[in-house]
């Protein structure tokens, strides 16, 4: 798997901001929205397009365009969907995909929920949203998901990765031989005693939508 981490002054600031307790849940929100747009500028970089002849008002010339399928986005329920807005600002022909998908934070494995995906996902490019690879336990579990769907071209795109998290995912897909991809705005220390990744940002859902319990 090829991990990104995307250096950036923007990305660092905004990031900053984000793992401060004291950031109060709109500004949160709207700067998840603002990370995922610039992270999403680097993890499309390989999106596919085709050549197309257009008219300028001046005169015929080729260009480029998405080419169909459109690429499909895959939220993971609840803290990714915090991300969707800021992808669809940069992909805005991109479809959608659900995956909900809850870790039991006593054995750290997680469960899925909800599923709302196309049934054949090969030859899609596949873009996974999740603020948090902590265990790896939900994106290794929603790679796995996909794949069994047949999607063979998958991009991860996280704000925190704890580098535990960053090993199970690689060895997942040493054993799978798909094509992944991870987009990270960093990679933190460790994982904690409970599962959290520090420092961190503390609980992505619940710091977007509030306590789930
Ligand atoms: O790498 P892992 O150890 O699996 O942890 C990461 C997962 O934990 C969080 O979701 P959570 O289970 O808290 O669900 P939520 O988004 O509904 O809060 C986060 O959004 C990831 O999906
Ligand atoms: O630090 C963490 C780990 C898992 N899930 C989160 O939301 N935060
Ligand atoms: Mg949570």
């Amino acid at each position: 798997m090829e991990v990104t981490v995307v250096h950036h002054p923007l990305v660092d600031h905004k990031l900053t901001l984000l793992r401060n307790k004291h950031t109060k849940q709109p500004v949160f929100r709207r700067l998840v929205e603002e990370l995922v747009t610039l992270l999403a500028y680097e993890a499309t970089r390989g999106v596919r397009v085709v050549d197309v002849d257009i008219e300028t008002p001046v005169t015929a010339t080729r260009g480029i365009q998405l080419a169909q399928p459109a690429p499909l986005v895959v939220p993971i329920l609840r803290a990714g969907l915090g991300m969707l807005e800021g992808m669809l600002r940069l992909v805005p022909s991109a479809e959608v995909g659900f995956l909900g998908m809850i870790r039991d934070e006593e054995t750290l494995e997680p469960m899925t929920y909800a599923e709302r995906l196309p049934n054949d996902l090969s030859g899609r490019q596949c873009y996974v949203l999740d603020p948090m690879l902590a265990t790896g336990g939900s994106l290794g579990g929603a790679v796995q998901f996909l794949v069994d769907r047949g999607a063979d071209d998958i991009t991860c795109i996280c704000l925190l990765a704890a580098p535990e998290g960053i090993e199970k995912l690689q060895g997942l897909l040493a054993d799978l031989h798909v094509p992944c991809k991870l987009i990270v705005a960093a990679v933190d220390e460790r994982l904690n005693e409970v599962g959290y990744i520090v420092p961190g940002l503390g609980d992505a859902g619940d710091r977007l939508y509030g306590l789930a319990e």
